[in-house]
Parts: structure tokens; C-alpha cells; sequence
């Protein structure tokens, strides 16, 4: 049985880190902190979980229960595992970061976009961007793993198969991005009321987003070379889910673009190209850990759009750290995790 602890586990990701966790045969939460519920039963806080973590109560984080797991998941805000992750892998503790602490290789940029300096600039060197479907070698050996963001996982899925083989023009990338509103996390804010975000749907931070370096390095890497990338995130009147619709120009109209999709993704089991002309609804994926495509060209155009759905807090987190998880312990990838959505 893999020991594991969680920071933070009150939020949004952390409690579903507790569902998933809850039907998963080789791990066990010892440890899940907050820092306001300190005592609670979790299955107090939430009768979903009943029966399952029987006697487990939230405890304020403590570095020394945490380097008793063999695995901790950070499901913080950004610079919380800054403070605590060098603590842990010292005691030989793996350490799987739910938030962007470790997601930019460079501390400079991430201190730009994150507001603060970089608290752990030493780890960064070794953190592995947790994205199996690129990364799956390094993430077996790993000791700190950066989950991707929500955004970024549902992007750099829907481009990767056109930039690794040369096809798009990476310097003219669009990806056009919308977000349930648990993406935004539980804390009260008043853009997240259901007065305010309930029935509105709005675009935001289009000057730049914080995810647009974390995407563009990953595309980077997939491109091997430069990309140029508008990304504009909105906020729709929906609680979880991702849908990304994509824009690339590909001059080469003879190439099969489904099959080509369909060939990189066929030992991926977290990501599902759909048949030719599908429309993926962001209810297919709901409570999922899957990714679901499709890639359509427009007639006679040069442009190509790719259609992108996952679930923000599962294959968008909870459940790609997870992923991430099993592949770093050598179990089966599937392990504990389900591509089978919550429909209607
Ligand atoms: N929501 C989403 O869809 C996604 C979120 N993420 C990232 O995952 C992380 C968690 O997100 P989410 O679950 O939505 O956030 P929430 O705001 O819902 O939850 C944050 C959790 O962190 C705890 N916490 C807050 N500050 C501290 C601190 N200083 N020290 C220890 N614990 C703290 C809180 O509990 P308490 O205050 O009781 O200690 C709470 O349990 C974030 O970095 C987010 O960006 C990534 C992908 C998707
Ligand atoms: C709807 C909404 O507000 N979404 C969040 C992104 C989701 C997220 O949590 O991203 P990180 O993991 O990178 O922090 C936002 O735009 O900031």
C-alpha cells in the first residue's frame, strides 16, 4: 500500500484527490491537512466519502507526519509546495504538485507571472512536467512532479500531434479556452457566485494569462522550435470542464489529419480521438479522467481546428496526478482511475 498524504484538502482538487483516492487498491491516505478544518472527520465534512476514510480528521500540515508518506500531493495554492517540497524529498518522500510551483522550468519567468520570486529555484532542475503523454519515461524515475494546468492539459493535447511532425505554422497558434467555474477553486470570490458567474459567460486576462508560459514551453518542446500563441481563457456558467477549440494553419492538405491524431494517441488511455466530424461535449468527460478529441478542417481552408474537452478537476488535475502516480510507483496506469463520464 502506497502511504499517501495531502495538503491541502479541503479545496476543490484535494477532495477529489479523497474520491479518487477512495476506489484506488494500492494507496491510502494518512495525512490531509487544512489549516481551517483542523479535527474535522473528513467523511463529516463530506458525507460523499463516507465509509471510506472512517477516523481519517484533517491536521494542520506538518512536515514530519508528511515525510512519513511515500507520497504527498500539493493541492495549495502557488508557493505553498515551494516551502514545504525540498523538506520532504530530504526524508525520501515523492512529492506530486498539484499547483504551478514547479510547472516553469524557468524561476525568472514563473516569478513575472506568479508575482513573487521563485521560493524553490534549487528543485527546479529535477521537477518533472507530469503530462504522461510526453513525459511518461522521466515521470517513472521522478521525485517531484509538476502537474499541468487545467488549460494546458486540454492545449498541449489538442496541438502536440500537429507540431511533433512539423504540419502547423507554430508561429501562428489560437487556442480558445473555456472553464467551468471550480476552476477558479472554492474560496469565496465574487466572481464565482452564481449571481455573478451563474448564467454569464465572459472572456478574462487576454492581455496574458499565467498559463501562457506553461503552455508555450510545452509546445516549444512538441515544435522544437519557437511558437507564437494567443490564448484566451473565459469563464462559462458550468462547474467543471474544459473546452478548448483550437486553430492551427496546416498547408498540407493531402496529410490525414485523423489518422495522424488517432496514431499518436492508440497507447494513450487517458485520451480519446473521436470519429471524424465529432463535436466533444465537456459532459463526456465529466468526473473523468480522459481527454476526448476531435480534429476537423473546415473545407477548402488551410486551418485546422482541434476540438478538446477534459474534466479541469480530473484529467485537468486531481486525476492526471494520480495518473502520475501510478506510473511513478510502477502500477498500471489505470489503476483506481475511470475514462467512464457522469452523464447527463
Ligand atoms: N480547480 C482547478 O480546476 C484546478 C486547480 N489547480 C491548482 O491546484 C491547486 C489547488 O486548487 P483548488 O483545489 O482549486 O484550490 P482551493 O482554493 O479549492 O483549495 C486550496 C486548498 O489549499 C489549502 N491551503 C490554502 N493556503 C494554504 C497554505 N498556505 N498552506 C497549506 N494549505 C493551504 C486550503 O485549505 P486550508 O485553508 O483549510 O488550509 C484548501 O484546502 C491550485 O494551485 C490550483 O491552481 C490545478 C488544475 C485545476
Ligand atoms: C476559471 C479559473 O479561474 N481558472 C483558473 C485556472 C485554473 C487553475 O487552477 O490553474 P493553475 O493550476 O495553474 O493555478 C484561472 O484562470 O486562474
Amino acid at each position: 500500500m502506497i502511504k499517501v498524504g495531502i495538503v491541502g484538502g479541503t479545496g476543490y482538487t484535494g477532495v477529489e484527490l479523497l474520491r479518487l483516492l477512495a476506489q484506488h487498491p494500492q494507496a491510502r491516505v494518512e495525512v490531509i491537512t487544512s489549516r481551517s478544518e483542523e479535527g474535522v472527520k473528513v467523511a463529516d465534512m463530506y458525507p460523499n466519502l463516507r465509509g471510506h476514510y472512517d477516523g481519517l480528521a484533517f491536521s494542520v500540515p506538518d512536515a514530519t507526519r508528511l515525510g512519513e508518506c511515500d507520497v504527498v500531493f500539493f493541492a495549495t495554492p502557488h508557493g505553498v509546495a515551494h516551502a514545504l517540497a525540498g523538506e520532504l524529498l530530504a526524508t525520501g518522500t515523492r512529492v506530486i504538485d498539484l499547483s504551478a510551483d514547479f510547472r516553469l522550468q524557468n524561476a525568472d519567468e514563473w516569478a513575472k507571472w506568479y508575482g513573487q520570486p521563485h521560493g524553490a529555484p534549487e528543485l527546479l532542475p529535477e521537477a518533472v512536467y507530469g503530462l504522461p503523454e510526453v513525459n511518461r519515461e522521466a515521470i517513472k524515475s521522478a521525485r517531484l512532479i509538476a502537474v499541468p494546468g487545467c488549460y494546458p492539459t486540454a492545449t498541449q493535447l489538442g496541438f502536440i500531434p500537429l507540431l511533433e511532425n512539423g504540419l502547423a505554422d507554430a508561429s501562428q497558434l489560437i487556442a480558445d479556452c473555456k472553464s467551468g467555474v471550480s476552476g477558479a477553486g472554492r474560496g469565496a470570490k465574487v466572481g464565482s457566485l452564481f449571481c455573478e458567474a451563474g448564467e454569464s459567460m465572459m472572456a478574462y486576462s487576454v492581455k496574458g494569462h499565467r498559463h501562457l508560459p506553461e503552455i508555450s514551453q510545452g509546445l516549444r518542446r512538441a515544435a522544437k522550435g519557437d511558437v507564437g500563441l494567443t490564448f484566451v481563457p473565459h469563464l462559462t456558467p458550468m462547474i467543471r470542464g474544459i473546452h478548448a477549440t483550437l486553430y492551427a494553419r496546416v498547408a498540407d492538405r493531402t496529410v490525414d489529419l485523423q489518422k495522424l491524431f488517432e496514431e499518436r494517441y492508440a497507447n494513450e488511455p487517458f485520451v480519446d480521438v473521436m470519429p471524424a466530424g465529432s463535436h466533444p461535449e465537456t459532459r463526456s468527460v465529466r468526473g473523468a479522467n480522459v481527454c476526448r478529441i476531435a480534429v476537423h478542417r473546415p473545407q477548402g481552408e488551410d486551418l485546422v481546428v482541434v476540438l478538446s474537452v477534459i474534466d479541469n478537476l480530473v484529467k485537468g488535475a486531481s486525476g492526471q496526478a494520480i495518473q502520475n502516480m501510478n506510473i511513478l510507483f510502477g502500477l498500471e496506469e489505470r489503476m483506481g482511475l475511470s475514462n467512464v463520464a457522469l452523464l447527463p
